[in-house]
């Protein structure tokens, strides 16, 4: 099988008392091996549910998500943590390091928990690539923001998941730090063929992607193959005006 992950007819709905938001609405994906996809779209659009459903965190109300082979909507909670700690890596805005442990620990951390042995030579690869190799034995706190985001990079590539889902990874860095950490993106998609997603509402770090889905009301309305920041904040800015319309 080609995809990496795959959403077939996908279906949020939350339900509180009375009220029911849908958060998606039937929404069907496929994101190919190796390929870069971007997710924008405004705000309360779903792109944090379609995350969250296809990377295991949450359930769909219906519909099937598939990570290669697995169907990752019919397991239960405690194969779903395994599948998260095996098969799938993220990356977050904030970074998520464990502040207490050296960057080291941290990059090993997903591998401990998932009980797999350690691969030195990959994980030197990847610090010599993220060039943070020198920095390794330090607390996140002595590493600047971009650096601590290559080491949080490295760690979610560490257990070589089959997708990598990252939620904004440059929102909290400067324009020249966040270049730098999405050129490292998709050089880990082109060097080592990484499936990524990445969620973002930025059309500048879209515009480092294969394919950018643009979303709204839970549901798909358009993808652009090649997207230029340009051409998605065009798509972006007629999809506000027909939302005001
Ligand atoms: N736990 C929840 N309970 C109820 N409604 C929820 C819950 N999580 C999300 N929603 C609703 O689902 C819809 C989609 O939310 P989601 O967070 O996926 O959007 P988003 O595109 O990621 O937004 P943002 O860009 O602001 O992060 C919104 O209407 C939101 O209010």
């Amino acid at each position: 099988m080609n995809a990496a992950l795959r959403l077939d007819r996908v279906s949020k709905v939350y339900r509180d008392g009375e009220e029911a938001t849908v958060a998606l609405d039937g929404l069907s994906l496929e994101v190919p091996r190796g390929s870069f996809l971007s997710v924008m779209g405004p705000s309360g659009s779903g792109k944090s549910t379609l995350m969250h459903c296809a990377a295991g965190l949450d359930t769909p109300t219906s519909g099937t998500v598939h990570i290669g082979d697995t169907e990752v909507s019919r397991l239960n909670e405690t194969k779903r943590t395994l599948l998260r700690r095996g098969k799938v890596g993220f990356v977050f805005q904030s970074y998520n390091l464990v502040p207490a442990l050296t960057v080291q620990d941290n990059i090993t951390l997903p591998l401990r928990l998932a009980g797999t042995p350690s691969d030195p030579a990959w994980l030197r690869l990847l610090a010599e690539r993220a060039g943070i190799d020198h920095l390794l034995h330090r607390r996140p706190a002595q590493l600047s923001g971009g650096q601590q985001q290559r080491a949080a990079l490295i760690r979610a590539l560490a257990v070589r998941p089959e997708v990598v889902f990252a939620d904004e990874p440059t929102g909290a860095l400067d324009m020249e730090t966040s270049a730098g950490i999405l050129a490292l993106l998709s050089e880990m998609v082109a060097e080592f063929g990484q499936t990524t997603v990445m969620v973002t509402h930025d059309p500048v770090a879209a515009a480092w992607t294969h394919r950018a889905v643009l979303m709204a009301d839970g549901a798909i309305r358009g993808i652009v193959p090649g997207p230029t920041a340009e051409g998605l904040a065009g798509a972006l800015g007629a999809e506000r005006g027909r939302r005001v319309l």
